[in-house]
């Protein structure tokens, strides 16, 4: 199958929040297929550094066919939740940039399982060499568990219903295939939401699950803090209302504002580390039109303090 390109969701906005200088170290999490870490490098000199991860292996192939014999640049194979364990960051960062989920040849290969609109193992994956997959957990977790990551991570207002008649499937055979995860929740729930496939809430949420994702997020947030120089950005870019939640949270918690209730006397929070620069912004219109992943992009970004 051809790879079909990722189109990078919010390339200016995500890169100018960075606010790129020439001989700074940049470190972009999730390189995907580098369409931001192309134009981080385009900004640096002779003396700036660019520092990519990804967990995927093939982004991490692609990296080291984009960037080889370029000085400037550092690659690793690894979860950006452990980007503070890698000694190239050691000396600090000016910027980190991540752009959170899944990249459009993750989608469209069907080999990876991540889709509901091939018929392929159900894997989804992001590193294929690590961890269990969808499969996996779909033969071992109980109704219950099942039903909570339907809720929380794809707000499935059916996820009772189709965790028990996952359970009740498995005991024939174990779900093993994309297809058949597909078409039992077709038959359960028929088509509800208009030009949305009825499996995509439950596709999405046990990709959350089984890469750890908000896990992730939250490690890696506090990692890109500990390592940003004072003045440092962080740049993110969510698709999900929980992953924006958490980042829009992060934020708050490091801004030092005073915290405490209404009615309770006020309590002083400990000393601000981040400022928030600017409002959350959001794909324009013309974007969104030209590009339907960015439709749930928000763009959060931060500044580390003195
Ligand atoms: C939306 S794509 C990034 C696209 C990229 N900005 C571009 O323009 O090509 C997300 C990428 O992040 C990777 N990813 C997601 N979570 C990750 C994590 N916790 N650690 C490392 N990589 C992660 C995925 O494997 C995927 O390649």
């Amino acid at each position: 199958m051809v790879e079909r390109q990722h189109i990078p969701v919010m390339l200016n906005e995500a890169v100018e929040g960075l606010a790129v200088r020439a001989g700074g170290s940049y470190l972009d999490g999730t390189f995907g297929r580098g369409g931001h870490a192309r134009v981080v490098l385009s900004r640096l000199g002779a003396d700036g550094r660019l520092l990519v991860m990804d967990r995927d292996p093939q982004a991490i192939a692609t990296a080291q066919a984009a960037f080889a014999g370029d000085p400037r640049v550092s690659i690793r194979h690894a979860n950006f939740s452990t980007l503070a364990e890698w000694d190239e960051t050691a000396a600090g960062l000016d910027g980190v940039l991540l752009d959170l989920g899944v990249s459009s040849p993750q989608l469209d290969e069907a080999s990876r399982g991540f889709s509901f609109l091939a018929d392929a193992p159900l894997d989804m994956r992001m590193d294929p060499t690590q961890g269990e997959s969808a499969a996996d957990f779909l033969a071992h977790a109980d109704e219950r568990e099942i039903a909570d990551v339907l809720w929380l991570y794809g707000e499935e207002r059916f996820s009772r219903k189709i965790a028990r008649a996952i359970v009740e499937r498995r005991k024939e055979a174990p779900i093993t295939r994309t297809g058949e995860l597909a078409a039992l929740v077709e038959r359960l729930i028929g088509r509800r939401e208009p030009g949305k496939h009825p499996a995509t809430r439950t596709f999405q949420a046990l990709r959350i699950r089984v890469n750890g994702e908000l896990g992730a997020l939250e490690r890696g947030l506090e990692a890109a803090l500990e390592r940003l120089k004072p003045g440092g950005r962080l740049s993110v870019i969510s698709f999900h209302s929980l992953e924006d939640r958490m980042v829009k949270q992060f934020i708050r918690d490091h801004s030092g504002r005073v915290q405490g209730s209404r009615r309770g006397p006020p309590v002083a929070a400990a000393p601000a580390r981040l400022a928030a620069v600017g409002k959350a912004q959001f794909p324009s219109e013309a974007e969104q039109a030209a590009n339907p992943r960015a439709r749930s992009a928000v763009l959060r970004v931060a500044e580390k303090l003195a």
